[in-house]
């Protein structure tokens, strides 16, 4: 009720939303085409255009008004469309969603870049580290545009499935630019979305792409069936560990327990909705990475930034035994069983 209020009196004219009228959607997969949904649904005269490479998804999605491929039954808002012509998509936008996958983003980014007024802010979903440069989303943007671009970071527990039910949602809005984050908040929010601001740009992210490689890890010992207490301490070890990482990157304690750390870790290492987690889940079972990959439609993150992480954790000297272990795992290094040995097997400590 009282967030309904708030919503209501923020909603004045004047405000982000009431001043867009284009909003085009890099990315036409699960999370763009929600997080598109819940942009329309606020305003029936806005016009979310989503930037598709399938021209049979497009028309699906400018016929049926349904995504077909990553959201079968359901309807998507009037105002949604889809083309396959990046000028078209861009031109005229207000604001960009970026919801492409992290390893595709470079070059996506190089392709459309000469369409793209360096004055559009950007807000990124997308979650993980570039494999290669070992680069966050807040590097890699500026890298492959090769220009200073407005940048937003959107993250925490949100299954697409969900926010395309419009169930109740919380993120955070990241940006060194703190009235840009919340032009962000101003723009999302609503009845059913909250939106937190926050200038750690790094913790957001980096808790974004890490709990990512821990859902893979909590996946391995929900697939073993190693039982509840085994997953529990799975978990507290993995969010000490992105402590750790995070501390050194310069991220802010409290977005460790906010929603892009603790929000996101217990979603995605707990929650059915999980592409990570049910890849852990078959590796656990005995499947190969190779058959899980190849019979998945959709991204998930961790499976490449598994292996950044190990980098990171030689770069910054901290010792990670869960995430480095999901590396060894999916590189097939080690199998889930020897995995468990090793960790069960470390030296006891004193908690830190
Ligand atoms: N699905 C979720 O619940 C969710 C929630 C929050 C954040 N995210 C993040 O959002 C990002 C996108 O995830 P998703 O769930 O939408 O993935 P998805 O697998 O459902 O869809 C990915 C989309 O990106 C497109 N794509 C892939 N490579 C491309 C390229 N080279 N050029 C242009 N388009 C390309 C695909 O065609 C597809 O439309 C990921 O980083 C993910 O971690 C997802
Ligand atoms: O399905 P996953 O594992 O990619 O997780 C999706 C989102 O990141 C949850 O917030």
């Amino acid at each position: 009720m009282r967030w309904s209020k708030v919503f209501n009196t923020r909603k004045l004219a004047g405000s982000p939303l009431e001043a867009a009228k284009k909003i085009v959607v890099f990315g036409g997969g699960s999370f763009g085409t929600a997080m598109g949904c819940a942009l329309a649904r606020q305003k029936p005269d806005l016009e979310v255009v989503l930037l598709v490479r399938d021209p049979y998804l497009c028309k699906d999605i400018n016929q049926l008004h349904e995504n077909t491929r990553y959201l079968k039954g359901f309807k998507m808002p009037p105002n949604v469309r889809a083309t396959t012509h990046a000028p078209e998509a861009i031109v005229g936008a207000q604001y960009a969603v970026h919801a492409v996958p992290v390893q595709s983003s470079r070059a996506f980014l190089q392709g459309i870049k000469e369409y793209l007024p360096s004055s559009v802010p950007i807000i990124c979903v997308s979650k993980g580290l570039e494999v290669g440069s070992g680069q966050m989303m807040s590097e890699l943007i500026p890298s492959a545009l090769e220009r200073k671009q407005p940048a937003v970071f959107l993250s925490g527990p949100s299954f697409a499935k969900e926010v395309m039910q419009n169930r109740p949602t919380g993120v955070v809005a990241a940006c060194k630019d703190a009235k840009l984050a919340r032009t962000v908040q101003a723009l999302f929010a609503s009845p059913t979305m909250r939106v937190n601001t926050t200038t750690d740009v790094v913790g957001v992210e980096i808790c974004g792409a890490l709990k990512n490689v821990l859902a893979i890890a909590a996946g391995i010992v929900e697939g073993m069936d190693l039982g509840h207490n085994a997953l529990a301490a799975l978990i507290a070890q993995g969010c000490s560990e992105i402590r750790w990482l995070a501390e050194k990157l310069g991220a802010k304690p409290t977005t460790m327990s906010g929603l892009s750390g603790l929000g996101d870790i217990m979603l995605t290492c707990y929650g059915d909705l999980s592409r990570n987690r049910s890849v852990g889940m078959r590796l656990g079972r005995g499947e190969r990475l190779e058959d899980i990959i190849a019979s998945s439609s959709q991204v998930a993150e961790g499976v490449a930034t598994a292996g950044v992480v190990v980098g990171l954790a030689r770069k910054y000297r901290v010792s990670l035994p869960v995430l480095t272990a999901v590396a060894q795992v999916l590189d097939n290094n080690l199998t889930a069983r020897e995995a468990v040995f090793h960790i069960m097997n470390l030296p006891q400590i004193e908690e830190a």
